[in-house]
């Protein structure tokens, strides 16, 4: 038998991808509405036993003109998609579909370029510049808005449980906008603007997300989601929106991106939206939630370990949440690199291979062909057991200590490993540590304000879990 340069032994791809069109239609169905996205995975790779397998990925036909994959579903056959010298990630951040850029203003944001083009380096460089020249406002503007989010919860729970989700949708927004360009959309805009930011996102991904409305039946969703893209014309008042106020309040940073970046201040401007808008807004959306989720699941023996974490870290700091403050908390740091294992906001990351490859899992090694489409899936590959004991529990401390920071060459969320830098090279999310940070900010803003807290997880909207506040016990010293 044929072995890999490692000397695993290679194998023909298991799988396969059914009869044409009607077999991706069905998968499709299978993946939204009967099984689920990790069921979808999970049984074929069990059925195939392999962790690398050929298999469709939804939506498929008609709305992508090609949903044939290669899954790659264990931790060390993912890392394939780290590698730029190997995987070519031109159009591929939403998949087998490529939204229509009549939506961007005619341009083609970041995410969507491959290192290879030279527009990447540019633009990612203004990325590191915009999060640099602001680090300084992340902390005061999360503070702002998330103490008067909790106010609300607080003002709310008198009457009935809270739903979190739809005023971090405001918070996530208001946040972002202000920590990035110091203007707040609710003011400027007025309170639809984290709804038209919503619209705007719906029309980029609604051929990869489902159950929009517990009112609307499934065949209707499928048919008017699945099948054929919106029509960008639908969502342009709410985007011109989004532009009038990015142009306005981001003026400074748009100079600095034609003076001192060479960009031109439209692609600048649209991509300053799409950063903002898509990839730091939408981010928060899920992250937040996927936090309670996993703080309520694990109870109150927990909240008093990061009470106590977090007050005395704060304490330290005479009284404030500093970045030397965040730095002290170790325990609060891995409750978010655990919330962020088990369920990555961004679930897939895709790639077509740029020459034929050898990938290899665990045990076995597999031949891939020139651009072949391969596809991670990261809420499997961070489970993977081979990596991480009792994978499917949430561990809070699983990343404490110079044990726990082994396994941070394992957490994939930002698309790369925890222990490597974003860079112009590689297209690894620059927001990677502002994300922890803020993670970090939302759990220290929790137990400063209370002891403890109760929530209820109902059901899954577009990207995040549904949650509801039930109960918050103040804080009885801090
Ligand atoms: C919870 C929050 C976030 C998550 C889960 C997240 C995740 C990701 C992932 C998985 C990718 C790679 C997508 C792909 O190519 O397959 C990515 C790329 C990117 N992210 Fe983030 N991100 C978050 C927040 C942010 C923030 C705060 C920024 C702010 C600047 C940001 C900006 C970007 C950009 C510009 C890219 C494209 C990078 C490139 O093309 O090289 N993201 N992010």
């Amino acid at each position: 038998m044929a072995t890999s340069p490692s000397g695993l032994p290679i194998k023909t791809i298991p799988g396969n991808y059914g009869i044409p069109i009607l077999s991706p239609i069905y998968d499709r169905l299978q993946f939204y509405y009967f099984q689920g996205h990790m069921d979808y995975f999970k049984s074929r790779m069990t059925k195939n036993n392999s962790t690398v397998l050929r298999m469709n990925m939804p939506p498929g036909n008609f709305i992508s003109p090609d949903p044939r994959v290669v899954a790659v579903l264990d931790a060390k056959s993912f890392r394939v998609l780290f590698d730029p010298s190997k995987v070519e990630k031109k159009n591929t951040v939403v998949g087998t579909y490529v939204p229509s850029q009549s939506l961007y203003s005619g341009i083609r944001p970041m995410a969507f370029l491959d290192t290879t083009e030279q527009l990447h380096s540019s633009l990612k460089s203004f990325s590191f510049h915009l999060l640099a020249s602001r680090k300084s406002h992340f902390i005061p503007a999360f503070h702002k808005t998330y103490s008067s989010l909790f106010d609300s919860v607080e003002a709310k729970l008198a009457s009935s449980p809270v739903e979190f989700n739809s005023l971090n949708q405001i918070a996530a927004f208001d946040f972002t906008c202000d920590a990035f360009l110091g203007a707040v959309p609710s003011e400027v805009i007025g309170p639809s603007a984290s709804k038209k930011a919503a619209i705007w996102l719906l029309f980029q991904v609604h051929p990869i997300v489902s159950h929009l409305s517990k009112f609307i039946p499934w065949p209707i969703e499928d048919l008017l989601m699945h099948w054929v893209p919106l029509p960008p014309f639908l969502v342009r008042r709410e985007y011109k929106a989004l532009e009038e106020f990015f142009s306005k309040a981001g003026e400074s940073l748009l100079e600095d991106a034609t003076s001192k970046f060479g960009l031109s201040r439209h692609v600048a401007l649209h991509n300053l939206i799409f950063m903002t808008t898509f990839n730091a807004n939408t981010g928060f959306k899920v992250l937040m939630p996927t936090i309670v989720k996993w703080l309520a699941h694990a109870g109150e023996e927990l909240h008093n370990k990061l009470a106590q974490e977090i007050r005395s870290a704060v304490k330290s700091s005479n009284g404030e949440i500093t970045f030397n403050a965040l730095g002290k908390m170790e325990l609060t740091k891995s409750v978010v690199l655990e919330a962020l294992r088990l369920d990555p906001p961004v679930e897939n990351q895709f790639g077509h291979a740029r020459m034929d490859l050898i990938i290899e899992s665990h045990d076995m090694a597999f031949r891939v062909k020139k651009g072949e489409m391969i596809c991670g899936y990261q809420p499997l590959a961070m489970r993977d057991e081979k990596v991480f004991e009792n994978a499917e529990d949430f561990i809070p401390d699983r990343f404490v200590g110079d044990e726990g920071k082994k396994l941070l060459e394992y957490v994939y969320w930002s698309n790369g490993p925890q222990t490597v830098v974003p860079t112009v090279g590689n297209k690894q999310c620059p927001g990677k540590d502002m994300v922890i940070l803020v993670g970090q900010l939302f759990v220290a803003h929790l137990f400063l304000r209370y002891d403890t807290f109760s929530a209820v997880h109902d059901g899954m909207l577009l990207l995040e879990p549904r949650m509801f506040f039930k109960s918050v016990k103040k804080a009885s010293h801090k």
